[in-house]
């Protein structure tokens, strides 16, 4: 799914409207009724008591106009609070002049801001994408009153105040919602985690936008959601055999964090890859043969931590970093991969892919000249803070992104920032954000577990590298939330995304 700008997003009205031969008018309809759709299967009218609707000069009021009268004719009771401005669209005028006159209408002053019962249910239909400027006069300080108020509240669209695609200023007032209603397409906004407090839950509804027009139109923002994957995992052969999905090695563990070696393994084998060797510290034989025994296993000369590379000849793809810990004779190690891993592979003519996490990140944003050797297609897998120790502290999430993409471009590599919304940042400059995944996932070795499926699809010989990774944080994702579904989201440990690996690729 594509995520447009605002200015992106007028032009899909205008051309969805150009193309179906709509009234603009049609298409505010249309967004009302989708609303409703989504109101009335969340609150019945008992449950909503009486909504007040605050609406702005624009069509974002104008939808509020119109859910007004729809509320009012499917038994909800309603009030309706405006914004007085100089000019209001002609679709809110229209719709101004068809709410029945059941429905009171109160003008918004300074003197007259609606008195809100804490908890009452509000409807936010004060400005939306055509939002110009941060807020300030009445309209701030009726968002202001509506969060002082502590209802609940939906918005319409975006919450108000929010800008679609670009940050606003520290102390602009911004609706805080419980849900947001959004149409068509969600906004770059709602997946930030600055924004998480004013979106709240966040809902998509499909109003039968021009899909030629999205189908055209350039961004580099995605959202990988259950369509985007579908169908990319290639199924295996019926003669396929244990050398038909790669051989990888991990790289993984230090003495107190063998755990963080298993569970990549663990991750790896769920992947479908057809052999796995781990190249662990002595002290971890015992442990790991016993958990994973279907891997193979390479002790290091060193008990405690890693300072051996082995041959790297056997390996379609290498994995390093969980629970390596930052000795310097594990940095000569990441040191020597680099520079083997540049060589082509005799059969594919790439560098041999690598899967870089943890410790390993961190080792390289100390050893920043060795960023410079990177492979083409290495996969990095920071989370922020092991981001920010590559590149430099983010002024907010936006700045995060330019970061992110920037560092994948000059660098040629696969970025995945981990978080709620993963963001896989390609050599081409695109962002996917990823759709699955819970805060359960919250917990040490999650991101272990990742490395391990993603080294895993990342030895596919028929997997291109972007599929490949965009299709594993995707499953992982997924794992997550099949785990969730059993334990609950607390009771959640890594272990468990690793065992719902196989359903999440299956139902692929
Ligand atoms: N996307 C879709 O598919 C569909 C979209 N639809 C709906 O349309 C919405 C977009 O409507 P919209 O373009 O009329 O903009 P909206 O947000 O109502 O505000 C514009 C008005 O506010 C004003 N204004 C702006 N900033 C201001 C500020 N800080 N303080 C004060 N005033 C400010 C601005 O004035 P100006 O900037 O010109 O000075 C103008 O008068 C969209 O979010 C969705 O709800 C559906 O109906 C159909 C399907
Ligand atoms: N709130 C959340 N929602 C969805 N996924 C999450 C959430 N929190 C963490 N995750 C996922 O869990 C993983 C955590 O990785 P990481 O921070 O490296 O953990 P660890 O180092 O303990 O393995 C990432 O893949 C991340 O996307
Ligand atoms: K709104």
């Amino acid at each position: 799914m594509k995520i447009l700008t605002a200015a992106q997003t007028r032009q899909l009205d205008q051309a969805t409207i150009r193309e179906q031969h709509l009234l603009s008018v049609e298409l505010m309809e249309r967004a009302a009724a989708a609303f409703i759709q989504w109101f009335s299967s969340y609150f019945t009218p008992a449950e909503a008591g009486e909504t007040l609707i605050i609406c702005g000069p624009g069509n974002n009021g104008g939808d509020g106009l119109a859910i007004a009268r729809l509320l009012l004719q499917r038994g909800y009771a309603v009030r309706v609070s405006l914004l007085p401005a100089e000019k209001q669209s002609s679709d809110w005028q229209h719709n101004r002049k068809h709410l029945p006159a059941a429905v009171p209408v109160a003008n918004l002053s300074p003197q007259h801001l609606p008195a809100i019962a804490e908890g009452a249910l509000v409807i936010d239909a004060l400005f939306g994408t055509g939002l110009s400027r941060p807020l300030d006069g009445l309209a701030a300080a009726v968002v202001q009153h509506l969060n002082d108020a502590g209802a609940h509240v939906v918005a319409v669209d975006i919450p108000s105040g929010l800008f679609a695609d670009a940050p606003q200023p520290d102390d602009s007032p911004v609706v805080r919602a419980q849900h947001t209603v959004g149409f068509g397409l969600p906004k770059l906004a709602f997946l930030l985690p600055q924004n998480a407090e004013f979106v709240g839950e966040w809902h998509v509804e499909n109003i039968g936008l021009s899909t030629g027009f999205i189908a055209e139109a350039a961004t580099p923002w995605h959202y990988t959601d259950a369509a985007a994957v579908a169908g990319q995992l290639p199924p295996r052969p019926k003669f396929s055999h244990k050398g038909t999905f790669g051989h990888t090695l991990l790289l993984a563990g230090s003495r107190g964090k063998m755990g963080a070696a298993v569970l990549s393994a663990g991750a790896c084998l769920r992947g479908g890859v057809g052999l796995l060797t781990a190249h662990i510290p002595g002290c971890g034989y015992d442990i790991f043969q016993i958990s994973q025994p279907e891997a193979m296993c390479l002790t290091d000369k060193q008990a405690d931590f890693i300072s051996e590379l082995p041959d790297l000849k056997p390996y379609q793809a290498v994995g390093i970093g969980p629970g390596l810990g930052q000795e310097a004779a594990s940095l000569a190690v990441l040191r020597k991969l680099l520079q083997a891993a540049a060589q082509p592979l005799e059969k594919t003519g790439q560098p041999l892919p690598l899967v870089i996490d943890a410790d390993a990140l961190n080792l390289l944003g100390s050893h920043r000249a060795l960023l410079k050797q990177l492979p083409e297609n290495a996969v990095l897998t920071p989370h922020p803070k092991e981001f920010e120790r590559l590149t430099e502290p983010a002024r907010d999430d936006y700045h995060r992104l330019e970061l992110l993409r920037d560092f994948a471009q000059q660098h040629k590599c696969l970025m995945v920032l981990k978080g709620a919304y993963t963001c896989l940042a390609t050599p081409t400059g695109e962002l996917h954000f990823n759709s699955t995944g819970n805060a359960g996932m919250a917990t040490g070795g999650s991101g272990d577990v990742l490395t391990g499926l993603l080294l895993a699809l990342r030895a596919h010989a028929q997997l291109p590298p972007v599929e490949a990774v965009r299709l594993g944080v995707y499953a992982h994702g997924r794992a997550g939330d099949m785990a969730a579904a059993l334990t609950g989201q607390a009771g959640l440990v890594a272990g468990d995304i690793v065992r719902h690996i196989g359903p999440a690729l299956a139902e692929l």
